[in-house]
């Protein structure tokens, strides 16, 4: 268990965080070429650091340095089981850091202190250990083929791997990438949002001091355009690994498709749907478990749970009990430890989510107040732009059906398929639902996103290329080698073709 320090003691860490300023490249921070940005707490305003950012200029030199880095081979071709060694030792100094890392990720993200302790650091942990521990323990293969020869099916490091951020996880999806493409021997140039670069500039200098070689991780603060755009066009970027919006996934795509087909994975957003049918038991159990979904970092979330789509025989009792658990979040300063939610990331977000504050509220719809948003619950029709875009935020839209048929057939209706859950007493109707929900991930009885060992990524148009997380991930930031062995004996006469 994590153990919170109290209000009075993040402050004080927060007084004396010295916070990184500059690119990290090659195995220091550097200046760079493009303009100042101001990086801002959302929860008060107030300016946290000037950061300097990078350019095209510094991708370049990111770049280079990211192949001479893999060419050298200290990394990539290092024996898996030093990598892991040094990837353990990365986490054991986050681990010493990790009430500075978490104060850094709240007051840069407007996160709630309590989360970014009891989820964001240790899973950030979590996954670079998990990764690490993998990498020593997978075998390659060997194919069928026959007594004439042997076939070994192999994995390597693709090269130079470029991981675009998004602000709603900064240190967490940061580890999503970086703990399995460093694992495999990548050398890794990681674009945080603009909105959240500390804790990445942060983990970076952790990772040079933990025995990554100069080169092998660096951090490129900036905007799309500025930094992520010439990332994704580069000809000397093999692999784009990205989370964020569905529209920003599709430019990766068509960076791709103008430069070098550099692999692209994506991992975008969502219009999750929570599927309760009327024999749902134990309604106070749903509840818990929507409310969580809905309004968990408060809605920014790409597989938060947006869509109550609820069978009419039910849909009164658990509207109240659902209600009732909201009295419990509590909202205000995230650096105080019994807040459930903190602020919006920043202003023009927060006025894209209350564009959808409208009508009468079954629950909230008050006025958001600087960049923190009331929870909201909206009984919507099915055409409802509320029930249809994704909001990024925390209001949940429900909608009544009659049947399952309808649920599922509902839940379908969407050009997005990340995340769903479904509520039933019966085991085989919550099976079948699950089947048939075209989702990447479905939880039967509760919401979540699985855990480090299951795969992560979205159907349709919300996701591409690849799962974060699990051994898939491995998969993903390697590419297959076929090595074909002849066996026969040249003696033994020709063996061409
Ligand atoms: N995981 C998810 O599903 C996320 C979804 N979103 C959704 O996206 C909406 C917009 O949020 P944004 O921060 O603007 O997300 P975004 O998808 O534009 O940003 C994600 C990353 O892509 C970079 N980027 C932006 N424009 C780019 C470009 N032209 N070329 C290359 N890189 C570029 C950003 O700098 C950031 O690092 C949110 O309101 C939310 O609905 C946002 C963040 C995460
Ligand atoms: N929830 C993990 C991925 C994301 O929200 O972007």
């Amino acid at each position: 268990m994590t153990e919170l320090l109290t209000r009075e003691e993040y402050a004080a860490i927060a007084a004396d965080l010295d916070l990184p300023a500059a690119p990290f490249i090659d195995g220091k921070f550097r200046k760079g070429n493009g303009p100042v940005m101001e990086t801002v707490n959302p929860a008060t305003g107030e300016v946290l650091k000037k950061i300097s950012t990078a350019n095209a200029e510094d991708v370049d030199f990111a770049v280079k340095k990211a192949r001479e880095a893999f060419d050298r081979g200290e990394w990539s071709r290092a024996h898996p089981s030093e990598r892991k060694d040094v990837l353990i030792r990365f986490c054991k100094l986050i681990t010493r850091r990790r009430h500075e890392l978490a104060v850094m990720e709240s007051l840069d993200s407007g996160k709630p202190i309590r989360d970014c302790e009891t989820i964001d650091v240790p899973e950030t942990i979590h996954t670079i250990k998990w990764h690490g521990e993998l990498i020593d323990k997978i075998y390659d293969q060997t194919g069928p083929s026959g007594d004439d020869a042997i076939s070994m099916i192999v994995r390597e490091p693709l090269g130079v791997v470029a991981a675009v951020l998004p602000w709603n996880f900064p240190m967490l999806m940061m580890a999503w990438k970086i703990g399995p493409a460093l694992a495999a021997g990548n050398s890794v140039i990681v674009k945080p949002a603009e909105q959240t670069s500390l804790t990445a500039l942060r983990l970076a200098e952790v990772a040079h001091m933990a025995g990554i070689p100069r080169g092998v991780l660096q951090v490129l603060p900036g905007d799309g355009p500025g930094v992520g755009e010439p990332l994704g066009l580069h000809m000397g970027v093999d692999m784009v690994s990205f989370t964020g919006s569905t529209e920003t996934g599709k430019r990766f795509l068509r960076y791709s498709a103008d430069s070098n087909m550099k692999k692209v994975t994506l991992e975008c957003g969502g219009k999750n749907p929570a599927v309760v049918l009327e024999d749902a038991e134990n309604l106070d159990h749903v509840a818990e478990h929507v409310v969580n979904a809905a309004f968990w970092n408060m809605g920014e979330n790409c597989s938060a749970t947006s869509r109550l789509i609820v069978h009419k025989a039910v849909k009164d009792a658990l509207l109240e009990r659902i209600v009732a658990r909201m009295r419990d979040w509590k909202m205000g300063d995230p650096l105080d430890p019994a807040m459930h939610l903190g602020a919006l990331i920043d202003g023009e977000h927060c006025k894209k989510v209350s564009k959808y504050l409208k009508g009468k509220a079954v629950a909230g719809g008050g006025k958001a107040k600087g960049n923190f948003v009331e929870p909201t619950v909206y009984e919507v029709k099915k055409s409802d732009a509320k029930a249809r875009e994704e909001i990024f935020g925390p209001v949940l839209s429900v909608i009544e059906v009659a049947s399952t048929e309808e649920a599922i057939q509902l839940a379908n209706d969407t050009e997005y398929g990340l995340a769903a859950s479904v509520f039933s007493g019966n085991v085989r109707k919550a099976i079948r639902a699950a089947r048939e929900i075209r989702a990447g991930t479905v939880t039967v009885n509760c919401y979540g996103e699985g855990d480090i060992s299951t795969p992560f990524g979205g159907y349709k148009q919300s996701g591409f290329g690849g799962r974060d997380n699990s051994i898939h991930a491995h998969d993903q930031f390697t590419e297959m080698k076929t090595i074909w062995i002849d066996l026969t004996d040249p003696k033994d006469g020709d063996n061409v073709g």
